[in-house]
């Protein structure tokens, strides 16, 4: 079976975010992931992963103005300056937490601007910042997601983003592979599953259920038989990501609500067992 990490921006939202760490490592985790660590010292971070003996797997670049509604600068142009600050930070933060991989936000292409002309600004940028990456010992992820959850996203289909990391030919640039977005804008998760994996581009897999984004056994994707996909092509192909649970827990922000809504994980651990 994968290796399950939580994501601590979506689980145990009743809990203070550096009192996730704790709840995540006793509810079995080996992994956390998170959107941004940098509300907070790096020192601190990095004490509550020991204290729990947690690996950080991902987390992501400055995103730009996020209260304002930006949702990544890698696609703008303009703002190349600021993109490239936010990934010297970025790459400091995981130097700190020992984490192997940064996740960079696409952003939003503006109504007036060319998709060609977006396109040009992202891959440029994206070019500089996997070599930044690179020389610092990391990976660069980009993630397809769709435009239900955030409208105007620059990138959202699988293919589009395993075009752009051949066309740059980085080889630590990479696709964050999320099956609750692939679901929702294109489907057909496992064949993709069965695709991208063995061309070794896929840097880190997401779940959630579909379309409430709850818990993976919540909704119509088919969680334990897509394990089984990933555990079987890994075999093949020697895939040996990590599998973040991102998702809003059902129950919502009350006590305990994340860890009750845990028998998608215990499942999975069983039918590795
Ligand atoms: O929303 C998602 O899906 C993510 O993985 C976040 O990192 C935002 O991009
Ligand atoms: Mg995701």
């Amino acid at each position: 079976m994968p290796r399950f990490a939580a994501n601590l921006s979506m689980l145990y939202p009743e809990l203070d975010f550096l009192d996730r760490f704790d709840a995540a490592a006793k509810d079995g985790f080996a992994g956390v992931e998170y959107l941004f660590p940098y509300a907070f010292p790096a020192t601190e971070i990095a004490a509550r992963l020991k204290a729990n003996g947690l690996k950080q797997v991902l987390f992501n670049a400055p995103p730009g103005n996020w209260d304002g509604g930006e949702r990544g600068l890698a696609c703008l142009p303009g703002r190349e300056g600021e993109f490239r600050d936010g990934i010297a930070k970025a790459l400091d933060y995981a130097a700190a937490l020992d984490c192997p991989r940064v996740h960079v936000m696409a952003g939003l292409l503006p109504a007036s601007l060319a998709r060609e002309t977006g396109k040009a600004t992202y891959v440029e940028n994206l070019r500089w910042a996997a070599g930044e990456a690179a020389k610092a010992g990391r990976d660069l992820l980009i993630e397809p997601i769709n435009t239900r959850d955030i409208p105007g996203f620059f990138l959202n289909r699988q293919d589009e983003a395993h075009a752009i990391v051949e066309a740059i030919g980085a080889s630590n640039l990479k696709v964050q592979f999320d099956l609750y977005h692939c679901q929702i804008v294109e489907g057909d998760v496992a064949m993709k599953i069965r695709k991208y994996l063995p061309t070794g581009r896929v840097g880190h897999i997401q779940i959630a259920g579909v379309p409430e984004r709850h818990e993976p056994d919540i909704g119509e994707l088919n969680h334990p038989y897509l394990f089984k996909v990933i555990d079987e092509v890994s075999a093949q192909c020697g895939w040996d990501g990590w599998v973040g649970g991102e998702y809003r827990p059902a129950r919502g922000a009350v006590p305990n609500g994340t860890s009750d809504g845990l028998a998608w994980l215990r499942a999975a651990k069983a039918l590795s067992a």
